[in-house]
C-alpha cells in the first residue's frame, strides 16, 4: 500500500475545487494517535493547495495519552530517531469545521515515511491492513457503528467525581430515561448545533436515544465503509466535545464516566458484502445464516478475548464490564444469540440481507480504527480457519460469569500470547500498542486514589 505520487495530480484537484467551493482559507492537518486523540498541524489553505504537506514524527504513535512514552526497552519496534513522517490527504475524508469562524477545512491524513512506505503503527493504517485482506477475496465488510456518551456538568477540577448536566428545566436529571423523547429535549439547542454541525460534514447520523444512565445518550450511524466509518466515528466524537463546550457542559466517551451509572459502548454492527453481485454472504440461499457467518463468529469467539486491549483499552474501560447492578447490558462474555442482549455477540432478526453481527464489547473510549480492525480480523481468522461457534445462547448468558479478561494487565497478557492476531495486525504495531498501554498502567498504579485514603489510611 505504498502511496503513489502518480494519483496525487487527481487529489489535488478535488481539494483544489473544494477549497474554492467553501472559500477555505484554512486547513487542519489530522491524524488520528493510538488513544483516538487528533494530532497534526494548521496550516494557510494557500500553502496547502500549492503542495504544502505537513511533515510529523512517527513518535506520535508511540505516545501515552498522558503525553509520555514507554520505557525503552522494547525499543527495537518502533524507531527512537523519531522518523518523519510525510502526511498525505484522503480526499475522501476532508470535512469543514462548522464552529470555526474563518472558513476551515480538517482534513483526516495518512503518513508515509519519506522512503513512502506506509507507517504501520498508524491505527488508520492498521484497519487498510485488514480491509486489504478482504478485498483480496472479492469481500466488502460492511459496518454501522453506534456511539454513546454522557454529557456531564463541567468538572473543573479531577478530583471531584462528574455530575449529569442542568437540562432546560434548570434540573438534573436524577433517574432512567432511557428512550424518553423529552429527557433528551432538555439539551434541544445542544442537540440542534449537533446536527447543524454534522449536516455539514456530511456525517451519516441514523438515530439519537437517550440511555439508560443520566445525561447518557446514543447516536446509530448508517452502515457503510468501515474506513468511512471509522473516520465519521472520529469526527463525531470531535463534534460533539465541541458542541457540548460551547453549551456549557462537556461531552465525554469515557467508557465508565460515573460509578452507579451505566458505561458507555461503542457497539459495532456487522456483515459481508459479496463485491461482484453486492449479495450480504452472512446469509445463505434460503436466507439462513450461512457458513461463513457461523465461521466469522466462531473467530470472534475465539480471538475476541486476546483483542481485548483494542475493545477495552484503557483501565477505566473494565469499570463497564463488570457486572453490578448499575452496569445495564454491558457484556462479560462472548457468547451470541439471536436478539439476546446478555450476550457479546448479538444477531438482531432481521430479513436475509440484514444478516448481520452486532459486536457489543467495545467501550465508547476505543479507537474506533483499532476497533474495527480488531473485529474484523478476529471474524477474518474464523473465517480462515472455519471455525464453528458454541451453540447459541438461549436466555440469560450472563449466568456463565465472566470469560473476557477483566482488566488491562490480563488483557495485554492475552494480547501479547496471541500471534495470529500480531500477523494480521503487523507485529510491529502490536508490540508498540502493548508497549504504550503497559507505561499508561504503570502510569495509572503510582496515583492513590480516594478509596485509599477511605478505607486504608486508618485501618491497616
Ligand atoms: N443499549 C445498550 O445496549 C446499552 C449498552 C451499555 N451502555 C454498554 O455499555 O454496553
Amino acid at each position: 500500500m505504498k502511496y503513489e505520487p502518480t494519483g496525487r495530480e487527481d487529489d489535488e484537484a478535488v481539494l483544489q475545487e473544494w477549497f474554492t467551493a467553501h472559500g477555505i482559507t484554512e486547513v487542519e492537518c489530522l491524524v488520528t494517535d493510538l488513544t483516538g486523540i487528533l494530532k497534526g498541524k494548521i496550516m494557510p489553505a494557500r500553502k496547502y493547495l500549492n503542495g504544502g504537506r505537513p511533515r510529523l514524527p512517527d513518535s506520535i504513535f508511540i505516545q501515552t495519552v498522558t503525553g509520555g512514552y514507554p520505557d525503552d526497552e522494547d525499543s527495537r519496534f518502533w524507531n527512537p530517531a523519531e522518523q518523519d513522517m510525510q502526511l498525505i490527504p484522503d480526499t475522501s475524508a476532508v470535512y469543514l469545521v462548522p464552529w470555526a469562524e474563518d472558513p476551515t477545512a480538517q482534513i483526516i491524513h495518512d503518513c508515509y515515511y519519506l522512503n513512502g512506505d506506509p507507517v504501520e503503527l498508524s491505527p488508520r493504517y492498521v484497519l487498510k491492513r485488514v480491509l486489504a485482506l478482504y478485498a483480496a477475496r472479492g469481500w466488502k465488510p460492511v459496518v454501522a457503528p453506534e456511539a454513546e456518551f454522557y454529557l456531564v456538568k463541567t468538572n473543573k477540577d479531577s478530583d471531584y467525581p462528574l455530575e449529569p448536566p442542568i437540562g432546560r428545566s434548570g434540573r438534573q436529571e436524577s433517574s432512567r430515561q432511557s428512550y424518553s423523547i423529552d429527557a433528551v429535549n432538555e439539551f434541544d439547542p445542544l442537540f440542534e448545533e449537533m446536527y447543524d454541525y454534522c449536516e455539514a460534514m456530511g456525517l451519516d447520523l441514523d438515530t439519537l436515544i437517550h440511555e439508560e444512565g443520566a445525561g447518557q445518550m446514543e447516536v446509530n450511524f448508517e452502515h457503510g465503509d468501515p474506513l468511512a466509518l471509522a473516520d465519521q466515528v472520529v469526527m463525531f466524537k470531535r463534534t460533539l466535545r465541541e458542541t457540548a463546550l460551547r453549551h456549557g457542559m462537556y461531552g465525554t466517551f469515557m467508557a465508565k464516566p460515573m460509578a452507579y451509572q451505566p458505561g458507555s459502548s461503542m457497539h459495532i454492527h456487522q456483515s459481508l458484502v459479496d463485491v461482484a453481485t453486492g449479495r450480504n454472504l452472512f446469509a445463505d440461499d434460503e436466507g439462513r445464516a450461512s457458513t461463513l457467518f457461523r465461521n466469522f463468529i466462531g473467530g470472534l469467539q475465539t480471538y475476541m478475548p486476546s483483542a481485548m486491549p483494542f475493545f477495552a483499552p484503557n483501565v477505566n474501560s473494565y469499570r463497564r464490564l463488570m457486572r453490578s447492578e448499575t452496569s445495564g447490558s454491558a457484556p462479560i462474555n462472548v457468547e451470541w444469540g439471536f436478539d439476546n442482549r446478555t450476550v457479546g455477540l448479538r444477531v438482531p432478526v432481521s430479513d436475509a440481507e440484514g444478516t448481520r453481527v452486532e459486536n457489543r464489547l467495545a467501550g465508547a473510549d476505543a479507537n474506533p480504527y483499532l476497533v474495527m480492525a480488531a473485529s474484523l480480523a478476529c471474524g477474518y481468522l474464523g473465517m480462515m480457519a472455519q471455525i464453528e461457534p458454541r451453540p447459541p445462547a438461549v436466555g440469560s448468558a450472563w449466568e456463565g460469569g465472566n470469560s473476557l479478561p477483566d482488566d488491562i494487565g490480563p488483557a495485554l497478557n492475552a494480547l501479547h500470547s496471541c500471534k495470529p492476531l500480531a500477523d494480521i495486525l503487523g507485529e510491529r504495531f502490536v508490540k508498540s500498542y502493548l508497549a504504550v498501554k503497559r507505561a499508561e498502567h504503570r502510569e495509572y498504579f503510582q496515583v492513590i486514589s480516594s478509596w485509599e485514603r477511605e478505607h486504608l489510611l486508618l485501618r491497616v
